[in-house]
């Protein structure tokens, strides 16, 4: 997969050659190239906003830059791209939507700043046959895209084989069936006089399985019903429901 990232602030994407996800890169698991916005402006201040048509606060990007920005790294031709535009007005971005994009064999993220990005970059590229996605990482308000992009970045590399050290974290991991994660323990067998549960120290490896579903389902229905009143009808047996 390679993955391209157009921003006015390139540094903010610095960690994505860090740990796991720098690694991958070396690996040469994924490629990943991020661009400055400002190399397609032509004026000498580079500008690339410009106040809104209709009013109100803050600035647009400006839509020239930004499509000739998109024409130099969207590809050409055939070879299919995705370009993802995070926006406080997208759709939820959820862990269904990184397998998706796991799948895709380029990613084109637009980091947009101010009060984003002028609507005709989307529509042109719509035009041009490009799939465009206006996503959210979350109901909250942040300054720009790339924080966001740095989130969805990592939730779709690890995904992809051989980026993490184990497949089974990915696959068993927190939303990989409907659920969150239970809790986890480690050594010492006992903290601060807290012990780890017994049934995962017993080796008894049905029983455990049904300790961490049990626990799973508890969080589950504590912190999030909403994804237990999602899953489908046959999801859960009757010693779930037990539960
Ligand atoms: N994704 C996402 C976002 C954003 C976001 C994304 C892009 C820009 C550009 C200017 N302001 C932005 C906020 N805020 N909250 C989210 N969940």
């Amino acid at each position: 997969m390679r993955i391209d990232v157009v921003t006015i602030f390139p540094a903010y994407l610095d960690p994505l050659r860090e740990a796991l996800l720098g690694r991958a890169v070396e690996r040469g698991l994924l490629e990943i190239a991020v661009h400055d916005l400002r190399r397609w402006t032509h004026d000498v201040h580079q500008a690339v906003d410009d106040a809104p048509y209709g009013g109100g606060p803050g600035m647009v990007m400006r839509p020239q830059v930004w499509g000739e920005a998109l024409d130099e790294v969207l590809p050409a031709g055939p070879q299919p791209a995705r370009l993802v535009v995070p926006t406080p007005a997208g759709r939820p971005f959820t862990q269904t939507t990184a397998r998706a994009w796991a799948d895709e064999q380029r990613l084109v993220f637009a980091c947009g700043r101010y009060e984003g990005i002028d609507e005709r970059v989307l529509l042109d590229a719509r035009a041009r046959g490009i799939e465009v996605d206006e996503v959210s990482i979350g109901d909250y308000v942040l300054v720009g895209g790339e924080v966001a992009v740095l989130v969805m970045v990592e939730a779709v590399a690890r995904l992809l084989p051989g980026v993490l050290g184990n497949p089974r974290s990915a696959a068993e991991d927190s939303f990989s069936d409907g659920l969150l994660e239970g809790p986890s323990y480690t050594r010492p067998e006992t903290w601060r006089e807290l012990a780890v549960p017994d049934v995962l120290r017993g080796g008894n490896h049905a029983a455990i399985a049904r300790w961490r579903r049990d626990r799973a389902l508890e969080r589950t229905r504590d912190r999030r019903p909403d994804l237990l009143d999602a899953l489908p009808p046959d999801a859960l047996d009757a010693a779930d429901r037990a539960v």
